[in-house]
């Protein structure tokens, strides 16, 4: 695990984007892992301007989410695709094809699950995977209990996640069920990105570091992945021990 500690949330968005363009030098037609909630949105303007700025296509790119709502259709102005359209997709040059949310308001949802890891099979894997963490320890909408072996599958919230993402809902009520990639189809990217900002992620990401691996806490089985890099800011690095912050990979963003 290796861990760039920033100022704050500027900076934070700024290294993650650099480093999904990056990749993209590597592998223009890399598969992208996304997420959604406060956390990314500044990274996505930063990929916005930096596209651009230096000429950078996402024509190539395939990008899969993590997660959506069930029971909002698309054009639900609190639905994940609408998030990503919104604010992403349709400010870059990426084929709206090649970029793949789970389908809430799909009429089977097992037969969604199951196309949507489908999907992710076909396309080779994730190359690199962003991850926002939930204040419960929660990575896409995998929430406390959830058994790391698990697909893309149907998930109810817990009343703190749904409390945590009323302040997004301009349009009723938060839904009290979601699609999501499952803890082993995260933990399958080839690499990992977590971003964490802010002071009230520092339990969670104290209990990330220093806790142990439960599936109580979801985010925990992250330790395990061989390819993970947590871009973490001042506030929320808080509180982590100071004896084991110094034994951990802590590296600095080469620009
Ligand atoms: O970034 P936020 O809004 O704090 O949310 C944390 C995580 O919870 C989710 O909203 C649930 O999927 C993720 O998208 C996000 O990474």
């Amino acid at each position: 695990m290796k861990l760039i500690v920033v100022e704050n949330y500027g900076e934070m968005s700024r290294i993650a984007a650099d480093m999904i363009s990056k990749r993209m030098l590597e592998k223009p037609d890399m598969t992208l892992g996304l997420a959604t909630g406060g956390t990314p949105t500044g990274m996505y303007q930063e990929l916005i301007a930096g596209a651009s700025k230096k000429n950078i296509s996402f024509k190539q790119i395939t990008t899969v989410n993590l997660d959506e709502y069930v029971g909002l259709e698309a054009t639900h102005p609190n639905s994940y695709r609408f998030y990503m359209n919104d604010r992403f997709f349709q400010h870059i040059d990426i084929d709206l094809e090649n970029t793949f949310v789970p389908n809430g308001a799909a009429a089977d949802l097992a037969q969604e699950c199951h196309w949507y890891d489908e999907t992710i099979k076909q396309l080779g894997g994730i190359d690199l995977q962003v991850l926002g963490i939930g204040t419960n320890g929660h990575i896409g909408f995998n929430e406390p209990g959830t058994p790391f072996d698990k697909t893309t599958h149907v998930v109810e919230l817990t009343e703190s996640t749904r409390k945590a993402n009323e302040r997004f809902f301009s349009e009723g009520k938060v839904p009290t069920h979601a699609i999501t990639m499952g803890i082993k189809t995260i933990m399958q990217s080839k690499e990992i990105v977590l971003l964490s900002s802010g002071e009230k992620k520092a339990d969670a990401l104290q209990q990330l570091v220093e806790g142990s691996i439960t599936n109580l806490f979801p985010a925990s089985v992250l330790k395990l992945h061989n390819n993970l890099t947590i871009v973490a800011d001042q506030a929320s690095i808080k509180k982590l021990d100071d004896c084991l912050y110094k034994e951990l990979e802590c590296v600095n963003y080469d620009q």
